[in-house]
């Protein structure tokens, strides 16, 4: 599909209509877990599996980062590498989302080897590096679009689980407090290429769908976090089970 070449500015809305429609606040899995509706082991499924997200979006930035062509683009999204794995032990995102995973009692070597992880957040996780990797740098940019929906999600995410779990607490949630500057800057800024650079009808087929894809990565963990553990639950051989931890 070609279609009508967009301004840059109806590009922007024609992305913004996405996350509106298809970005995973709206997934069933997700309501659960802001309205406190998830018991303790839901949550640890949710943080556990998440986990693998989190550590993998370095790979994907530092991926992209060796095929961005200017210097000035590189310094911009090395800024991302140092944001998730911090610039010493113990620092970064990646390491703060380990805080939460404590925080719910999980074993962080057990966190750490993915040994848990429901097969669907291996593809979906994967598929999304892999995006990043083979398609144009443009796709590779507004793949992370889905960033600009991110500070709301966190803000309800935030509110509502101190709000309804007593397992959780300000600290535990600490990953969360920096992306809400972090997400608007990154996402900004791709945001500003995109508009830049998406430049004739397929380039921006080619944007929306990069945007369609990673809502759809986002979704699939979610779907699967659903089917596994929530009545009737149904883990697959494998995978994380609270009653065995
Ligand atoms: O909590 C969330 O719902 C959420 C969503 C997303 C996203 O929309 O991809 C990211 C994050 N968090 C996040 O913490 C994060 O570091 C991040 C990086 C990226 C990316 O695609 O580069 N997305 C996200």
């Amino acid at each position: 599909m070609s279609g009508k070449l967009l301004s840059p500015d109806e590009l922007e809305a024609a992305l913004r209509a996405i996350g509106a429609e298809r970005y995973h606040n709206l997934h069933p899995f997700h309501r659960a877990l802001h309205d406190g509706r998830l018991n303790r082991a839901q949550v640890q499924a949710w943080a556990l599996n998440r986990y693998y997200y989190q550590a993998s979006i370095p790979a994907k930035d530092a991926t992209l980062l060796a095929r961005l062509p200017t210097a000035e683009l590189r310094r911009e999204w090395r800024r991302r590498l140092v944001d998730h794995d911090g610039d010493a032990p113990g620092t970064g995102g990646v390491a703060r989302w380990l805080k939460l995973t404590d925080g719910l009692g999980l074993d962080r070597a057990y966190v750490e080897s993915l040994e848990g992880l429901l097969p669907a957040t291996r593809f979906a996780v994967d598929a999304y590096v892999a995006f990043v990797r083979d398609r144009s740098i443009l796709e590779a940019i507004a793949s992370s679009l889905t960033e600009l929906f991110s500070p709301t999600i966190i803000s309800e995410r935030v509110a509502g689980m101190l709000r309804h779990y007593d397992f959780i607490t300000p600290e535990t949630l600490a990953y969360f407090q920096p992306r809400l500057t972090q997400a608007p800057r990154d996402s900004d800024f791709a945001l500003a290429y995109v508009k830049e650079h998406a430049r004739t009808p397929e380039q921006q087929q080619a944007v929306l769908g990069a945007l369609k894809f990673k809502c759809g990565v986002l979704w699939s963990m979610l779907d699967e976090l659903e089917y596994a553990y929530v009545n009737p639950a149904r883990i697959p051989p494998g995978a994380f089970r609270p009653d065995a931890a």
